[in-house]
Protein backbone atom coordinates (compact mmCIF):
# COMPACT_ATOMS: atom_id res chain seq x y z
CA UNK A 1 0.00 0.00 0.00
CA UNK A 2 0.91 3.81 -0.97
CA UNK A 3 2.53 5.59 2.29
CA UNK A 4 -0.17 8.23 3.35
CA UNK A 5 0.58 11.37 5.48
CA UNK A 6 -2.37 11.77 8.16
CA UNK A 7 -4.25 14.76 6.77
CA UNK A 8 -4.32 17.22 9.08
CA UNK A 9 -7.99 19.50 9.13
CA UNK A 10 -9.26 22.32 10.66
CA UNK A 11 -13.26 21.85 11.04
CA UNK A 12 -16.29 24.94 10.08
CA UNK A 13 -19.26 25.31 11.57
CA UNK A 14 -21.84 27.71 10.31
CA UNK A 15 -24.71 28.31 12.88
CA UNK A 16 -27.53 30.32 11.59
CA UNK A 17 -28.61 32.44 14.00
CA UNK A 18 -32.23 33.21 13.80
CA UNK A 19 -35.40 34.29 15.45
CA UNK A 20 -36.88 31.04 14.64
CA UNK A 21 -35.54 27.96 16.67
CA UNK A 22 -36.78 24.92 15.17
CA UNK A 23 -36.91 22.32 18.31
CA UNK A 24 -35.17 19.63 16.47
CA UNK A 25 -32.52 21.91 15.69
CA UNK A 26 -29.25 20.06 16.44
CA UNK A 27 -26.77 22.35 19.06
CA UNK A 28 -23.95 23.36 16.52
CA UNK A 29 -21.41 22.28 19.85
CA UNK A 30 -22.85 18.97 19.82
CA UNK A 31 -22.97 19.13 15.64
CA UNK A 32 -19.70 20.11 15.47
CA UNK A 33 -18.31 17.06 17.88
CA UNK A 34 -19.62 14.83 15.99
CA UNK A 35 -18.15 16.48 12.77
CA UNK A 36 -14.72 16.11 14.99
CA UNK A 37 -15.79 11.96 15.50
CA UNK A 38 -16.57 11.79 11.95
CA UNK A 39 -13.20 13.36 10.65
CA UNK A 40 -10.85 10.70 12.83
CA UNK A 41 -13.35 7.78 11.60
CA UNK A 42 -12.18 9.16 8.18
CA UNK A 43 -8.62 8.49 9.60
CA UNK A 44 -7.39 12.60 9.71
CA UNK A 45 -6.04 14.61 12.65
CA UNK A 46 -8.27 17.41 13.98
CA UNK A 47 -6.24 20.69 14.09
CA UNK A 48 -9.06 23.07 15.71
CA UNK A 49 -12.93 23.97 15.44
CA UNK A 50 -14.65 26.99 13.62
CA UNK A 51 -18.02 27.99 14.14
CA UNK A 52 -19.56 31.39 12.19
CA UNK A 53 -22.52 33.02 13.62
CA UNK A 54 -24.53 34.55 10.74
CA UNK A 55 -28.00 34.98 10.09
CA UNK A 56 -27.80 33.59 6.42
CA UNK A 57 -25.53 31.84 4.32
CA UNK A 58 -23.70 33.33 2.13
CA UNK A 59 -24.14 32.74 -1.87
CA UNK A 60 -20.59 33.04 -2.78
CA UNK A 61 -18.33 31.60 0.07
CA UNK A 62 -21.07 29.86 2.39
CA UNK A 63 -19.49 31.52 5.88
CA UNK A 64 -18.46 34.75 3.71
CA UNK A 65 -15.25 36.06 2.42
CA UNK A 66 -13.85 37.50 5.11
CA UNK A 67 -14.37 34.27 7.19
CA UNK A 68 -12.74 32.19 4.60
CA UNK A 69 -9.51 34.49 4.90
CA UNK A 70 -9.44 34.40 8.13
CA UNK A 71 -9.36 30.69 8.20
CA UNK A 72 -6.73 30.28 5.43
CA UNK A 73 -4.32 31.99 7.40
CA UNK A 74 -5.24 30.34 10.71
CA UNK A 75 -4.88 27.15 8.58
CA UNK A 76 -1.15 28.00 7.10
CA UNK A 77 -0.14 29.09 11.05
CA UNK A 78 -1.22 25.26 11.99
CA UNK A 79 0.13 23.40 9.14
CA UNK A 80 -3.58 22.10 8.09
CA UNK A 81 -3.65 20.15 5.13
CA UNK A 82 -7.68 20.40 4.29
CA UNK A 83 -11.08 22.07 5.43
CA UNK A 84 -13.82 20.28 6.44
CA UNK A 85 -16.98 21.82 6.46
CA UNK A 86 -20.44 20.84 8.73
CA UNK A 87 -23.06 21.57 6.15
CA UNK A 88 -23.16 20.19 2.54
CA UNK A 89 -21.32 22.69 0.37
CA UNK A 90 -22.46 23.28 -3.79
CA UNK A 91 -19.80 23.31 -6.53
CA UNK A 92 -19.25 26.92 -6.73
CA UNK A 93 -18.91 27.37 -2.49
CA UNK A 94 -16.39 24.53 -2.90
CA UNK A 95 -14.54 26.03 -5.67
CA UNK A 96 -14.25 29.58 -4.17
CA UNK A 97 -12.99 28.61 -1.25
CA UNK A 98 -10.16 25.95 -2.56
CA UNK A 99 -9.53 29.10 -4.39
CA UNK A 100 -9.33 31.24 -1.66
CA UNK A 101 -7.67 29.31 0.47
CA UNK A 102 -5.47 26.93 -1.57
CA UNK A 103 -6.20 24.05 0.55
CA UNK A 104 -8.61 20.85 0.08
CA UNK A 105 -12.17 21.70 1.05
CA UNK A 106 -14.61 18.62 2.21
CA UNK A 107 -17.91 18.51 3.48
CA UNK A 108 -19.79 16.86 5.45
CA UNK A 109 -21.54 14.85 2.89
CA UNK A 110 -18.11 14.03 1.15
CA UNK A 111 -16.51 12.81 4.81
CA UNK A 112 -19.39 10.25 5.53
CA UNK A 113 -19.05 8.96 2.08
CA UNK A 114 -15.05 8.36 1.96
CA UNK A 115 -16.07 6.81 5.82
CA UNK A 116 -18.16 4.46 3.84
CA UNK A 117 -16.16 3.63 0.85
CA UNK A 118 -13.31 2.79 3.34
CA UNK A 119 -15.75 0.40 5.10
CA UNK A 120 -18.25 -1.24 2.98
CA UNK A 121 -17.16 -4.46 2.71
CA UNK A 122 -19.71 -6.56 0.98
CA UNK A 123 -20.22 -6.16 -2.78
CA UNK A 124 -23.71 -4.44 -2.63
CA UNK A 125 -22.28 -1.95 0.38
CA UNK A 126 -19.76 -1.16 -1.94
CA UNK A 127 -21.70 -0.62 -4.83
CA UNK A 128 -23.96 1.55 -3.14
CA UNK A 129 -21.29 3.85 -1.73
CA UNK A 130 -19.97 3.81 -5.36
CA UNK A 131 -23.34 4.88 -6.50
CA UNK A 132 -23.72 8.00 -4.00
CA UNK A 133 -20.42 9.01 -4.46
CA UNK A 134 -21.00 9.74 -8.26
CA UNK A 135 -24.31 11.02 -7.67
CA UNK A 136 -22.51 13.91 -4.86
CA UNK A 137 -20.00 13.98 -7.62
CA UNK A 138 -21.96 14.67 -10.88
CA UNK A 139 -23.43 18.18 -9.68
CA UNK A 140 -20.33 19.21 -8.80
CA UNK A 141 -17.67 18.64 -11.89
CA UNK A 142 -16.67 22.19 -12.83
CA UNK A 143 -16.51 22.91 -8.38
CA UNK A 144 -14.65 20.18 -7.18
CA UNK A 145 -11.63 22.27 -7.92
CA UNK A 146 -7.61 21.75 -8.53
CA UNK A 147 -6.86 21.17 -5.14
CA UNK A 148 -8.72 17.61 -5.28
CA UNK A 149 -6.78 16.21 -8.21
CA UNK A 150 -3.74 17.88 -7.37
CA UNK A 151 -3.72 15.96 -4.12
CA UNK A 152 -5.00 13.21 -6.17
CA UNK A 153 -5.26 11.22 -2.57
CA UNK A 154 -6.38 11.33 0.89
CA UNK A 155 -9.93 11.85 2.49
CA UNK A 156 -12.85 12.79 -0.07
CA UNK A 157 -10.95 11.55 -2.68
CA UNK A 158 -10.82 7.39 -2.30
CA UNK A 159 -13.31 4.98 -3.34
CA UNK A 160 -14.16 1.80 -4.79
CA UNK A 161 -13.46 1.96 -8.39
CA UNK A 162 -11.72 5.48 -7.82
CA UNK A 163 -8.99 4.43 -10.55
CA UNK A 164 -11.64 3.89 -13.06
CA UNK A 165 -13.65 7.10 -12.37
CA UNK A 166 -12.54 10.07 -14.57
CA UNK A 167 -14.29 13.21 -13.91
CA UNK A 168 -16.06 12.99 -16.95
CA UNK A 169 -19.53 13.72 -16.99
CA UNK A 170 -20.76 11.11 -19.85
CA UNK A 171 -18.19 8.37 -18.21
CA UNK A 172 -20.40 8.73 -14.78
CA UNK A 173 -23.73 8.53 -16.22
CA UNK A 174 -22.49 5.02 -17.64
CA UNK A 175 -20.94 4.03 -14.54
CA UNK A 176 -24.09 4.71 -12.83
CA UNK A 177 -25.96 3.20 -14.92
CA UNK A 178 -23.65 -0.35 -14.68
CA UNK A 179 -23.79 0.19 -11.05
CA UNK A 180 -28.00 0.41 -10.92
CA UNK A 181 -27.68 -2.55 -13.11
CA UNK A 182 -25.54 -4.71 -11.21
CA UNK A 183 -27.13 -3.92 -7.83
CA UNK A 184 -30.42 -5.26 -8.97
CA UNK A 185 -28.88 -8.49 -9.77
CA UNK A 186 -27.70 -8.10 -5.85
CA UNK A 187 -30.83 -7.32 -5.05
CA UNK A 188 -32.44 -10.04 -6.51
CA UNK A 189 -29.97 -12.77 -5.27
CA UNK A 190 -30.49 -11.27 -2.09
CA UNK A 191 -34.38 -12.01 -2.25
CA UNK A 192 -34.03 -15.03 -2.76
CA UNK A 193 -31.95 -15.76 -0.05
CA UNK A 194 -34.54 -14.10 2.17
CA UNK A 195 -36.96 -16.28 0.71
CA UNK A 196 -35.42 -18.97 2.21
CA UNK A 197 -35.82 -17.33 5.48
CA UNK A 198 -38.79 -16.54 5.65
CA UNK A 199 -39.53 -20.23 4.55
CA UNK A 200 -37.55 -21.52 7.33
CA UNK A 201 -39.56 -19.78 9.73
CA UNK A 202 -36.97 -18.92 12.45
CA UNK A 203 -38.03 -15.32 13.42
CA UNK A 204 -35.95 -12.39 12.73
CA UNK A 205 -35.03 -9.46 15.19
CA UNK A 206 -33.34 -6.35 13.85
CA UNK A 207 -30.56 -4.19 15.37
CA UNK A 208 -31.00 -0.53 14.76
CA UNK A 209 -29.94 2.84 16.04
CA UNK A 210 -27.44 5.55 16.08
CA UNK A 211 -24.07 4.91 15.38
CA UNK A 212 -21.87 3.89 17.60
CA UNK A 213 -25.12 3.02 20.26
CA UNK A 214 -23.50 -0.64 20.80
CA UNK A 215 -24.92 -2.68 18.25
CA UNK A 216 -22.40 -4.74 17.36
CA UNK A 217 -21.61 -5.30 21.22
CA UNK A 218 -25.09 -6.41 21.29
CA UNK A 219 -24.91 -8.91 18.17
CA UNK A 220 -21.99 -10.37 20.23
CA UNK A 221 -23.62 -10.77 23.33
CA UNK A 222 -26.77 -12.39 22.11
CA UNK A 223 -25.17 -14.96 19.80
CA UNK A 224 -23.69 -16.37 23.12
CA UNK A 225 -26.79 -18.27 23.27
CA UNK A 226 -26.21 -20.12 20.49
CA UNK A 227 -24.94 -23.57 20.90
CA UNK A 228 -22.82 -23.23 17.53
CA UNK A 229 -21.59 -19.95 19.50
CA UNK A 230 -17.80 -19.61 18.91
CA UNK A 231 -15.61 -16.34 18.67
CA UNK A 232 -15.01 -16.09 14.87
CA UNK A 233 -18.67 -15.29 14.81
CA UNK A 234 -18.18 -11.85 16.62
CA UNK A 235 -18.45 -8.79 14.35
CA UNK A 236 -16.66 -5.84 14.47
CA UNK A 237 -17.15 -3.28 17.27
CA UNK A 238 -15.45 -0.39 17.49
CA UNK A 239 -15.51 3.22 19.48
CA UNK A 240 -15.22 4.70 16.24
CA UNK A 241 -18.70 6.24 14.36
CA UNK A 242 -19.88 3.88 11.43
CA UNK A 243 -18.20 0.69 12.62
CA UNK A 244 -20.47 -1.41 10.97
CA UNK A 245 -21.36 -1.20 7.30
CA UNK A 246 -22.89 -4.41 6.21
CA UNK A 247 -25.66 -6.39 7.16
CA UNK A 248 -24.87 -9.27 9.13
CA UNK A 249 -26.83 -11.79 10.26
CA UNK A 250 -26.36 -14.64 13.11
CA UNK A 251 -28.09 -17.29 15.05
CA UNK A 252 -29.03 -16.72 18.60
CA UNK A 253 -31.15 -19.02 21.19
CA UNK A 254 -33.93 -18.24 23.35
CA UNK A 255 -34.50 -19.33 26.57
CA UNK A 256 -36.92 -22.04 25.27
CA UNK A 257 -34.08 -23.39 23.13
CA UNK A 258 -36.03 -21.61 20.29
CA UNK A 259 -32.99 -20.09 17.00
CA UNK A 260 -34.43 -16.45 16.30
CA UNK A 261 -31.89 -14.45 13.68
CA UNK A 262 -29.99 -11.17 14.61
CA UNK A 263 -29.51 -9.09 12.39
CA UNK A 264 -26.89 -6.13 13.09
CA UNK A 265 -27.46 -2.96 10.69
CA UNK A 266 -25.30 0.20 9.84
CA UNK A 267 -25.86 3.00 12.64
CA UNK A 268 -27.44 6.40 11.57
CA UNK A 269 -26.37 10.26 12.14
CA UNK A 270 -27.56 13.12 11.92
CA UNK A 271 -27.83 14.89 8.47
CA UNK A 272 -26.89 11.47 6.90
CA UNK A 273 -26.82 12.29 3.00
CA UNK A 274 -29.85 11.74 0.99
CA UNK A 275 -28.27 9.78 -1.54
CA UNK A 276 -26.92 7.59 1.52
CA UNK A 277 -30.17 7.34 2.97
CA UNK A 278 -31.54 6.17 -0.42
CA UNK A 279 -28.82 4.02 -1.07
CA UNK A 280 -28.92 1.89 2.33
CA UNK A 281 -32.18 1.87 2.42
CA UNK A 282 -31.52 -1.19 0.44
CA UNK A 283 -29.91 -2.78 2.79
CA UNK A 284 -31.81 -1.53 5.49
CA UNK A 285 -34.58 -3.27 3.76
CA UNK A 286 -34.30 -6.20 6.20
CA UNK A 287 -34.94 -4.54 8.93
CA UNK A 288 -38.50 -4.63 6.96
CA UNK A 289 -38.49 -8.08 6.88
CA UNK A 290 -37.66 -8.18 10.82
CA UNK A 291 -40.27 -10.23 13.11
CA UNK A 292 -38.95 -7.59 16.16
CA UNK A 293 -37.21 -4.25 16.51
CA UNK A 294 -34.41 -3.54 19.11
CA UNK A 295 -33.79 -0.06 19.38
CA UNK A 296 -30.59 0.58 20.73
CA UNK A 297 -29.67 3.83 22.08
CA UNK A 298 -26.49 5.31 24.05
CA UNK A 299 -28.09 6.54 27.50
CA UNK A 300 -24.88 7.94 28.40
CA UNK A 301 -25.09 10.24 25.16
CA UNK A 302 -25.96 13.80 26.05
CA UNK A 303 -27.86 13.83 23.32
CA UNK A 304 -29.99 10.49 22.73
CA UNK A 305 -32.76 12.18 22.51
CA UNK A 306 -32.30 13.49 18.95
CA UNK A 307 -30.16 10.74 17.84
CA UNK A 308 -33.50 8.74 18.83
CA UNK A 309 -35.41 11.08 16.84
CA UNK A 310 -33.02 10.61 14.26
CA UNK A 311 -33.38 7.25 14.04
CA UNK A 312 -37.37 7.19 14.33
CA UNK A 313 -37.03 9.12 11.20
CA UNK A 314 -35.12 6.85 9.48
CA UNK A 315 -37.55 4.11 10.35
CA UNK A 316 -40.13 5.68 9.43
CA UNK A 317 -38.83 6.38 5.69
CA UNK A 318 -38.19 2.93 5.52
CA UNK A 319 -41.21 1.82 6.22
CA UNK A 320 -41.00 0.31 9.47
CA UNK A 321 -42.18 2.42 12.09
CA UNK A 322 -44.85 0.40 12.69
CA UNK A 323 -43.29 -2.75 13.71
CA UNK A 324 -43.01 -4.51 16.75
CA UNK A 325 -40.37 -2.47 18.71
CA UNK A 326 -37.99 -3.18 22.09
CA UNK A 327 -35.95 0.14 23.14
CA UNK A 328 -32.75 -0.74 24.98
CA UNK A 329 -30.80 2.13 26.84
CA UNK A 330 -27.59 0.28 26.48
CA UNK A 331 -24.21 1.40 28.66
CA UNK A 332 -25.83 1.40 31.36
CA UNK A 333 -22.68 0.59 33.16
CA UNK A 334 -21.41 4.33 32.49
CA UNK A 335 -24.03 5.72 34.00
CA UNK A 336 -24.09 6.91 37.67
CA UNK A 337 -27.23 5.95 39.32
CA UNK A 338 -28.80 5.07 42.24
CA UNK A 339 -31.73 3.71 40.94
CA UNK A 340 -32.14 2.25 37.32
CA UNK A 341 -35.30 3.32 35.71
CA UNK A 342 -37.83 0.65 35.72
CA UNK A 343 -37.91 -2.05 33.06
CA UNK A 344 -40.63 -2.09 31.38
CA UNK A 345 -42.99 -3.94 28.47
CA UNK A 346 -40.99 -2.17 25.63
CA UNK A 347 -37.99 -0.46 27.36
CA UNK A 348 -34.87 -2.13 28.88
CA UNK A 349 -32.02 -1.24 30.26
CA UNK A 350 -28.62 -2.88 29.94
CA UNK A 351 -25.28 -2.99 29.27
CA UNK A 352 -24.27 -4.88 26.11
CA UNK A 353 -20.55 -5.05 27.77
CA UNK A 354 -20.50 -5.86 30.68
CA UNK A 355 -23.91 -8.22 30.09
CA UNK A 356 -25.97 -6.19 32.43
CA UNK A 357 -29.61 -7.50 32.29
CA UNK A 358 -29.13 -9.53 28.91
CA UNK A 359 -31.11 -12.53 30.81
CA UNK A 360 -34.10 -10.03 30.95
CA UNK A 361 -33.39 -8.87 27.45
CA UNK A 362 -33.29 -12.36 26.32
CA UNK A 363 -36.91 -12.89 27.82
CA UNK A 364 -38.61 -10.06 26.85
CA UNK A 365 -37.35 -11.08 22.81
CA UNK A 366 -38.89 -14.06 23.92
CA UNK A 367 -42.08 -12.70 24.72
CA UNK A 368 -42.22 -10.50 22.03
CA UNK A 369 -41.81 -12.92 19.43
CA UNK A 370 -44.16 -15.50 20.82
CA UNK A 371 -46.75 -12.93 21.47
CA UNK A 372 -49.02 -14.05 18.08
CA UNK A 373 -48.06 -17.82 18.01
CA UNK A 374 -49.76 -20.34 19.32
CA UNK A 375 -47.66 -23.48 21.55
CA UNK A 376 -49.34 -26.80 21.27
CA UNK A 377 -49.30 -30.56 21.16
CA UNK A 378 -50.18 -32.34 18.14
CA UNK A 379 -51.23 -35.83 17.49
CA UNK A 380 -51.40 -36.62 13.33
CA UNK A 381 -52.64 -39.91 12.42
CA UNK A 382 -49.93 -42.15 10.23
CA UNK A 383 -52.35 -41.84 7.14
CA UNK A 384 -51.88 -37.40 7.82
CA UNK A 385 -48.03 -37.71 6.37
CA UNK A 386 -48.38 -34.58 4.33
CA UNK A 387 -49.42 -32.55 7.44
CA UNK A 388 -46.14 -33.81 9.26
CA UNK A 389 -44.03 -32.63 5.98
CA UNK A 390 -45.93 -29.65 5.86
CA UNK A 391 -45.82 -28.33 9.19
CA UNK A 392 -41.73 -29.46 9.37
CA UNK A 393 -41.18 -27.35 6.05
CA UNK A 394 -42.30 -24.36 7.56
CA UNK A 395 -42.05 -24.44 11.75
CA UNK A 396 -38.77 -25.87 13.79
CA UNK A 397 -40.83 -28.91 15.37
CA UNK A 398 -39.65 -28.32 19.04
CA UNK A 399 -40.02 -32.66 19.46
CA UNK A 400 -41.74 -35.09 17.93
CA UNK A 401 -42.24 -39.06 18.99
CA UNK A 402 -44.20 -41.95 16.91
CA UNK A 403 -46.49 -42.88 18.93
CA UNK A 404 -49.58 -45.64 18.58
CA UNK A 405 -52.01 -44.17 16.51
CA UNK A 406 -49.82 -41.08 15.31
CA UNK A 407 -47.31 -38.88 15.20
CA UNK A 408 -47.21 -36.42 18.49
CA UNK A 409 -45.15 -33.24 17.66
CA UNK A 410 -44.74 -30.03 19.99
CA UNK A 411 -44.34 -26.87 17.61
CA UNK A 412 -45.90 -23.17 17.77
CA UNK A 413 -48.04 -22.22 14.88
CA UNK A 414 -49.19 -18.71 13.84
CA UNK A 415 -52.73 -18.16 14.23
CA UNK A 416 -53.76 -19.57 10.85
CA UNK A 417 -52.28 -22.87 11.07
CA UNK A 418 -53.07 -22.92 14.64
CA UNK A 419 -57.30 -22.26 13.23
CA UNK A 420 -56.60 -24.96 10.49
CA UNK A 421 -54.77 -27.67 12.83
CA UNK A 422 -57.19 -27.47 15.22
CA UNK A 423 -58.19 -30.97 15.44
CA UNK A 424 -55.22 -32.29 16.42
CA UNK A 425 -54.42 -30.30 19.05
CA UNK A 426 -54.12 -32.56 22.05
CA UNK A 427 -52.39 -30.20 24.29
CA UNK A 428 -52.52 -26.21 24.70
N1 LIG B 1 -19.30 1.20 28.69
C1 LIG B 1 -19.94 0.56 27.72
N2 LIG B 1 -19.50 0.62 26.47
C2 LIG B 1 -20.17 -0.06 25.51
C3 LIG B 1 -21.33 -0.83 25.82
N3 LIG B 1 -21.77 -1.37 24.66
C4 LIG B 1 -20.94 -0.95 23.68
N4 LIG B 1 -19.96 -0.17 24.19
C5 LIG B 1 -18.84 0.47 23.45
O1 LIG B 1 -19.35 1.40 22.54
C6 LIG B 1 -18.53 1.44 21.36
C7 LIG B 1 -19.37 1.21 20.12
O2 LIG B 1 -19.88 -0.11 20.13
P1 LIG B 1 -20.38 -0.85 18.81
O3 LIG B 1 -21.03 -2.12 19.25
O4 LIG B 1 -19.33 -0.91 17.78
O5 LIG B 1 -21.52 0.18 18.33
P2 LIG B 1 -22.44 0.11 17.02
O6 LIG B 1 -23.80 0.60 17.42
O7 LIG B 1 -22.37 -1.23 16.39
O8 LIG B 1 -21.76 1.24 16.13
P3 LIG B 1 -21.72 1.39 14.50
O9 LIG B 1 -21.43 0.07 13.92
O10 LIG B 1 -20.65 2.38 14.32
O11 LIG B 1 -23.06 1.91 14.10
C8 LIG B 1 -17.45 0.38 21.56
O12 LIG B 1 -16.31 1.01 22.05
C9 LIG B 1 -18.07 -0.54 22.61
O13 LIG B 1 -17.10 -1.22 23.37
C10 LIG B 1 -21.76 -0.89 27.18
O14 LIG B 1 -22.74 -1.54 27.55
N5 LIG B 1 -21.03 -0.17 28.07
MG1 LIG C 1 -21.68 -1.82 14.61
Amino acid sequence: MEEQLQEKAVLVGLNITTNVKKIDDIDINESMAELKELVKAAGAEVLASVIQNKPARDAAYFIGKGKVEEIRDYCHMLGATMIVFNDELSGAHMRNIEDVTGLKVIDRTALILDIFAQRALSKEGKLQVELAQLKYRLPRLYGMGGQMSRTGAGIGTRGPGEQKLEVDKRHILNRAADIRKELREVKQNRETQRVQRLKSNIPIVALVGYTNAGKSTLLNELIKTHKDYETEKEVFVKDMLFATLDVTLRKATLPNKRDFLVVDTVGFVSKLPHDLVEAFKATLEEVKYADLILHVIDATNSSFELQKQTTESVLKELGADDKKTIIVYNKIDRLELDIYPRNREDRIYISAKKGINMDILLKMIENALMEDTYQVKLLLPYDKGNIFSRIKEKYNVDSFEYVENGTQLEVSLDEEDYNVYKEYIIEE
